[in-house]
Parts: C-alpha cells; sequence; structure tokens
C-alpha cells in the first residue's frame, strides 16, 4: 500500500517525501513541475538511496490521475500541490482558484471512494486523507460550498470586453 504525494517535488512535499522513505513507506509522486526542476526528484533519490514511482501529471488531467489510482494500491494521499505565490493570487485570480482550489476538489474526488472512505482534510494549504468509517456531515458540507462560492464571486476580475 503506497502513500501518494502530489507536489511531491516540491519545496515541502520533497521534504516529506524524504521523511516516508526514510520511515520505510512506498511512495509515489505526482507534479507537473510548474514550480520547481526535476533536479528536486534526484535529490529526494541521493538523500535516501531509495525508490520511488512518479508521474509528471497535472491534477486537472482526470484521466491521467485516474491511471495513477488504477494503476496502484494507493492507501493515503499527502496533497501539497497547488499554487502559491500571494502577488500572483492578486493578478491572476481564476487561475489560483483552479490551480489551488480545483487541483485539490480533483485529487480529493480521486481519493475518495464515497461510499467508504471520508475526507479528513488537515490545515492549509495541504490537506491528508485518510480512510475512516464515519458519514459525512452533510450540512458542513453545504455550508462550506456556499461559503467557497461566496468568496469566489467577491474576487474582483477584470474582464476584458473586446
Ligand atoms: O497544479 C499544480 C500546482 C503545483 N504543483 C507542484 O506542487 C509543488 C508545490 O511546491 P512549492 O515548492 O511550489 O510550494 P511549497 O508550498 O512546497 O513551498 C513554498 O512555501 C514554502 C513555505 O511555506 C517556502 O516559502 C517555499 O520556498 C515555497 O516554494 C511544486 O512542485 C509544483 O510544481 C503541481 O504539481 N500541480
Amino acid at each position: 500500500m503506497a502513500i501518494l504525494v502530489t507536489g511531491g517535488a516540491g519545496y515541502i512535499g520533497s521534504d516529506t517525501c524524504v521523511e516516508l522513505l526514510n520511515a520505510g513507506y512506498e511512495l509515489i509522486i505526482i507534479d507537473n513541475f510548474s514550480n520547481i526542476n526535476p533536479n528536486s526528484l534526484r535529490s529526494i533519490r541521493n538523500i535516501t538511496d531509495k525508490d520511488f514511482r512518479f508521474y509528471v501529471i497535472d491534477l486537472l488531467d482526470r484521466n491521467g490521475l485516474e491511471n495513477v489510482f488504477s494503476n496502484n494500491e494507493i492507501g493515503a494521499v499527502i496533497h501539497f500541490a497547488g499554487l502559491k505565490a500571494v502577488g500572483e493570487s492578486v493578478s491572476i485570480p481564476l487561475y489560483y482558484y483552479q490551480g489551488t482550489m480545483g487541483t485539490a476538489l480533483v485529487a480529493f474526488f480521486q481519493s475518495t471512494d464515497e461510499s467508504r472512505r471520508q475526507l479528513e482534510p488537515s490545515n492549509r494549504p495541504c490537506g491528508v486523507l485518510v480512510e475512516k468509517n464515519k458519514k459525512p456531515n452533510l450540512l458542513r458540507i453545504c455550508r462550506r460550498i456556499r461559503l467557497f462560492c461566496l468568496f469566489w464571486c467577491l474576487t474582483p476580475v477584470k474582464i476584458r470586453l473586446s
């Protein structure tokens, strides 16, 4: 049973991957290299002297992600892939909503077989998904969705009509 780390080539992700490999976990990394170069994967291998599976996939590519899940036994997902530059998020907000909330949603969807798993989000901006037998609190989920949409609508966006 492997642990899937999204954004595992990144700053926090790669350190986490080193710790997971050193602790003896089987590891799978997904990263689209939008904010890092592939050398960080070599560093993870050099530091730990251990190997792992790696996929260059954009999390918005649902088919690609589905293949990763169907070809591997994944027991847990640690989600680090996201966009995080504050200045940039102000100038291109919709891209940031998609690149951070959108990718998280796809990762969560893919990770949870809703009939038997319960999503357990940890602190922002990353999330840890664990299997649980608890039923989701639907009221709380609906409130959160409304809150997300409200924030989204309040985002000032310039639309050029020409
Ligand atoms: O859609 C996406 C978006 C991003 N990524 C990947 O996700 C990883 C995210 O890692 P970052 O290094 O960009 O972000 P971190 O949150 O890990 O680290 C950032 O925050 C840290 C503090 O929290 C430090 O400031 C650090 O320098 C800064 O990069 C990157 O490899 C990026 O390529 C994807 O795979 N898919």
